[in-house]
């Protein structure tokens, strides 16, 4: 190769870093170079549509991390290879009567009646996270979240928090507009540290 050319394809190379460097933090880098991808499983219940928005703000937290796949689905919908692909789980549940909603207890009932995970723990070490949507202040919220990692801590997955102490919360009916900016933002805060914590998993499974 001519030294000019070889000149010009270096120079375009650098700009191209550094451009890509520009548009990322030092943890999209780190992320990037970490080895293998992580596939990050979003799921939810969702009878009016407030949780299923905050699923989609989870869902654009877990992709602003370089190098994460997000799937998601509706509970009822999770296959086996879903759930056993997944680095990572993060479940959102409308509160009935203070609590999960019923399809949200029956999709975590069947991690042992249709995808077999115990006796061998088949979802262990697994990153695991909750959000959770509610008609009212201080009505089952945090209970419900509570709730889902209650059965995550059961299963040994390592269980993580993010845009609010159990997870990502809103309020949705009275004088609420629904899904609030901050509530997005919150449920963005959690899908992006759901990222994080698992690409550090992931990491250091694999290094020597
Ligand atoms: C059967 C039922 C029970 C509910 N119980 C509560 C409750 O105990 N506390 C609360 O804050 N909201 C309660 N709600 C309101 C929902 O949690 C709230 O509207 C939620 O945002 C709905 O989410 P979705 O649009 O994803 O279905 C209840 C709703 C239904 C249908």
């Amino acid at each position: 190769m001519k030294p000019a050319r070889a000149a010009v394809l270096l120079i375009i190379a650098l700009a191209g870093y550094f451009l890509f460097e520009a548009g990322h933090s030092p943890l999209d880098a780190w992320a990037h170079e970490a080895g293998r991808p992580i596939t990050v499983l979003v799921t939810y219940h969702s009878g009016t549509g407030h949780t299923e928005k905050m699923a989609r703000g989870v869902v654009e937290g877990a992709k602003s991390l370089a190098g994460t796949t997000v799937v998601v689905k509706q509970v009822e919908l999770v296959t086996a290879e879903d759930l056993f692909s997944a680095d990572a789980l993060v479940v959102g549940s409308p509160v009935y009567w203070s609590n999960m909603a019923g399809p949200v207890k029956t999709f975590i009932d069947n991690w042992q009646f249709k995808f077999g995970v115990w006796p061998d723990l088949k979802l262990k070490n697994k990153v695991g996270a909750a959000f959770a949507t509610g008609g009212q202040v201080s009505s089952g919220k945090e209970l419900t979240m509570l709730g889902i990692l209650a059965a995550m801590l059961g299963n040994q997955m390592i269980v993580v928090s993010g845009g609010g102490a159990f997870g990502a919360s809103a309020t949705t009916e009275g004088d609420s507009p629904g899904i609030d900016d901050k509530e997005l933002a919150a449920a963005k805060e959690l899908g992006r540290r759901v990222a994080e914590v698992t690409h550090l998993v992931v990491r250091g499974r694999s290094e020597p």
